[in-house]
């Protein structure tokens, strides 16, 4: 049975790939950068040869927006160069691909929920990348499945916001949080299996794909410390202009679908979160008394 390829082993999307298509029992391949680099062709070619695999899943990417702005080489190479070259090798193999861009191909001046065929006008280099792999992947695969998202939590690794947020609350430490750019956050494990089902149904082209609901940072935070029963206080609201950061932000970059909602609430999502924390806890508990 061919396998799933899936690209960026050591990342978020990637982890949470692996993670689902086991237990759903998808024959997946998960593979790191130095097993298969996206942006070189001849790394792509001889994993295309060894895996044969029926779809690429491409969970690569860059994703430190600030540092983007001055290290745009390494970002054009890992989230446009990458992501053109799969396409074309895709195409003349004749295997699917799925790969991911951002609400940040927005400029963030509509005010109601942007849908795929919003005009698109991307702030940064980050954006910019992301809406030049969009135009480039469609370009060389038309048949290609492309998912905006945004904004990920995740139980399953540290690196996000809602973690952060949490984490700073449980140890009695204010969180600051930006307060005036507006966003639709993304349970990752909710992307990924709606991912998935789109892909196993021969969905194509631009999807927009996130929970539903339109938060600020700040009331983000605060909806999460709300239901973890945690001290909605100790988040400390922030314009985002305040934080210094060297790329600008949409203000508003709420993602809608033309497709309709996929994806549950962000309440809901941030309910399976907490309890999808309280497992994993309870698991590494057992681990450390089992050792
Ligand atoms: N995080 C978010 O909130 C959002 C993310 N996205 C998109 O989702 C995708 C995944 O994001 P996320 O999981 O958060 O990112 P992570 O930074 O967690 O993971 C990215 C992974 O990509 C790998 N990678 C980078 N360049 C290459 C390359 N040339 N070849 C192979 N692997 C490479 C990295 O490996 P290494 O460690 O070796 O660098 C890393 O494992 C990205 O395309 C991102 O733009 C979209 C919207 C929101
Ligand atoms: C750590 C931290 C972040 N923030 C804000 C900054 C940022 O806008 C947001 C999330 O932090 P991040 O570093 O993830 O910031 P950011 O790079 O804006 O997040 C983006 O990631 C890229 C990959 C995307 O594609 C976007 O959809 C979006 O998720 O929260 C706070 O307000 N307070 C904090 O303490």
């Amino acid at each position: 049975m061919k396998p799933l390829l899936i690209t960026g082993a050591t990342g978020t999307l990637g982890q949470a790939f692996e993670r689902l298509c086991h237990i759903r029992g998808l024959h997946a391949v998960l593979l790191d950068r130095a097993a298969l680099d996206i942006a070189a062709a001849d790394s792509i070619r001889a994993a295309l040869a060894r895996y044969q695999p029926w779809a690429v899943v491409n969970a690569a990417g860059y994703v430190r927006v600030d540092d983007a702005e001055t290290d745009q080489d390494r970002c054009y190479r890992e989230n446009t160069t990458g992501p053109r070259l799969l396409a074309e090798a895709c195409a003349a193999q004749g295997v699917q691909l799925l790969t991911f861009s951002s609400d940040l191909v927005f400029d963030g001046h509509q005010a109601t929920p942007y849908l795929e065929d919003a005009v698109t006008a991307p702030l940064g280099a980050y954006g910019r990348s992301k809406l030049l792999a969009e135009q480039a992947v469609l370009a060389h695969l038309p048949s290609a499945l492309v998912v905006r998202t945004s904004a990920f939590f995740s139980a399953w690794d540290e690196h996000n916001f809602v973690y952060h947020a949490l984490a700073a609350a449980r140890r009695g430490e204010p969180f600051e949080a930006a307060d005036d750019l507006v966003i639709s956050p993304t349970y990752v494990p909710d992307l990924v299996n709606t991912s998935l089902d789109l892909l196993l149904d021969g969905a194509q082209g631009l999807w927009h794909l996130t929970n539903q609901g339109a938060y600020t940072w700040a009331e983000l935070a605060r909806l999460a410390l709300r239901l973890a029963g945690l001290d909605e206080a100790y988040v400390v609201p922030r314009p985002a202009a305040s934080f210094g950061w060297a790329a600008a932000r949409p203000r508003y970059s709420v993602l809608g679908s033309a497709h309709g909602a996929q994806l549950p609430t962000v309440e809901n999502a941030l309910l399976r979160h907490l309890a999808e924390e309280g497992l994993l806890q309870a698991e590494n508990e057992v681990a450390v008394l089992v050792e």
